[in-house]
């Protein structure tokens, strides 16, 4: 138990305040920053959500997402799954780590600064607040191998999905919860296009979206930079409207789909979508949750001074 609230936290401990004396100014910073970064480019919001949790099921939240690729060492964003995270997401990030050098050089983690940055940008879209445990230290190392089979595909069935969440400590419910992080941001047309290019009649897809999805990606496979609104209804507004879209035909992806049509899931999708307070109250205890997990702390980990690179380079990153 701690009795002085103003002394620095143990090494090893997660806490609201482990910056409080290294860097005062911390929260501000990022927030300002964020802030900027969105205004001028509304789709970082929602890729940065996508990159903590990618960053977070494959070897825990240690920002080894962040790492750039070398010639020893093809790294985790650059695995296949990864390579449609948006670059501003990256770069949100990057900029806070640089204004924060000079803030207070050498104190802050990048995987704290990806946590920060989520919860804040969540905020900017509407989203519900929540507190960030701070103290992660940034990965050693950063392999794309590593993030095989750690990240959902919309192919997955409900069950394959289901397990992937438990793994990392996931209820079916906290997946409900945590995929309602779909109501923003886009998806590549080959995500859905088996949905949307089928000729069988679908009654989970709406017609008149299934039309128009085909227009918008009928050259999808030399134009792969097309994409569409997770959720159609409010694209940017982090709120429940992804959850209502299911039952009406509107969801995306088959992965969403099957959110509604399995027993295991249904009955949260259906609460959520009846019910945002109830949506926002699950959102953020899973959020919580997900950005703690396989944390490192003490020498498991280091602050890097650049986000993309191990404070020291070698061969066996
Ligand atoms: C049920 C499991 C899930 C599956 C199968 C899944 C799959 C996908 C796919 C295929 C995309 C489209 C990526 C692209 O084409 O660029 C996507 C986008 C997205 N996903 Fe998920 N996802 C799942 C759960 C989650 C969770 C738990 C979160 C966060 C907490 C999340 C956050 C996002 C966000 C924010 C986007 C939009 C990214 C952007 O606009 O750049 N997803 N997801
Ligand atoms: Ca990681
Ligand atoms: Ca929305």
């Amino acid at each position: 138990v701690r009795i002085d609230a103003t002394a620095t936290p143990a090494e090893g401990e997660l806490s609201v305040d482990y910056y409080k004396k290294s860097c005062p100014n911390l929260q501000n910073v990022v927030q300002q920053t964020v802030t900027d970064k969105q205004i001028k480019t509304s789709s970082t919001g929602a890729g940065v959500l996508r990159l903590i949790f990618h960053d977070c099921f494959a070897t825990g939240c240690d920002a080894s997402i962040l790492i750039s690729s070398n010639s020893f060492n093809k790294a985790e964003r650059d695995a296949d799954i990864n390579l449609s995270l948006p670059g501003d997401a990256f770069d949100v990030v990057v900029r806070a780590k640089m204004a924060l050098e000079t803030e207070c050089p050498g104190i802050v983690s990048c995987a704290d600064i990806l946590a920060l940055a989520a919860r804040d940008l969540i905020i900017m879209l509407g989203g519900p607040y929540f507190n960030v445990q701070l103290g992660r230290k940034d990965s050693l190392s950063s392999h794309a191998s590593d993030v095989v089979g750690k990240i959902p595909m919309p192919t997955m069935s409900i069950e394959e999905l289901i397990t992937l969440f438990k793994n990392k400590g996931f209820t079916a419910q906290e997946m409900v919860a945590l995929t309602g992080a779909h109501t923003v941001g886009f998806s590549h047309c080959k995500e859905f296009a088996d949905r949307v290019f089928s000729n069988e009649s679908d009654p989970s897809l709406n017609p008149r979206m299934k039309l128009g999805l085909r227009k918008a990606c009928h050259d999808y496979k030399n134009r792969t930079t097309v994409a569409a609104f997770n959720d159609i209804m409010t694209p940017n507004k982090f709120d429940n409207l992804y959850y209502q879209n299911l039952p009406r035909g509107l969801g995306l992806l088959s992965s969403d789909v099957a959110l509604l049509t399995h027993p295991q899931t249904r009955p949260f999708v259906l609460l959520y979508a009846a019910n945002q307070t109830a949506f926002f109250r699950d959102f953020v205890l899973a959020m919580e949750k997900l950005s703690l997990v396989d944390v490192k702390k003490g020498n498991r980990g280091e602050v890097r001074r650049r986000c993309d690179e191990f404070n020291e380079l070698n061969t066996s990153n």
